[in-house]
């Protein structure tokens, strides 16, 4: 499964603690993060993450691309909702496009559980008929 991570930054130690904790189950699938958060996840664990740009340069937006392309399947984005942030057009956008597609995305800690227990669980064996059927293909 394609799995992207974000976290803003007051969000960033509660999101490496979550990472940390199932690095078992995300280090077989392919993930992906925003700039500055895949470098925190990938200085405390041995997951090996493409990073995009930062949130607030454009990263929000290189992921909602692979959104709107329906090729990720699962997005953990631990929003901080007391700090306003700069780009935050770019967050609603991301949101949308996960609606869009219906793509499953948790915006904090306990529904990320949730998913990863669904993901560990076979849940999202769905996804790969997506994966094969994409909207324009025969
Ligand atoms: O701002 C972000 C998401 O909106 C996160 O970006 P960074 O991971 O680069 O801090």
């Amino acid at each position: 499964m394609n799995i992207a991570f974000i976290a803003h930054d007051r969000k960033k130690d509660e999101m490496v603690n979550f990472v940390t904790a199932y690095e078992h189950v995300f280090e077989g699938h392919n993930l992906y993060s925003t700039g500055t958060t895949g470098l925190r996840i990938m200085e405390q664990t041995n997951l090996n993450i493409h990073r995009f740009m930062s949130g607030p340069l454009g990263g929000d937006q290189q992921i909602g691309a692979l959104v709107a392309q329906n090729e990720m399947d699962l997005i953990i984005f631990l929003r901080d909702p007391l700090m306003a942030q700069p780009h935050e057009p770019d967050i609603i956008a991301l949101l949308r496009l996960c609606d869009v597609q219906g793509i499953p995305v948790a915006t904090n800690v306990a529904t990320g559980e949730l998913l990863v227990r669904a993901l560990q669980r076979g849940d999202f064996a769905w996804r790969e008929l997506v994966h094969k059927y994409k909207p324009g293909e025969a």
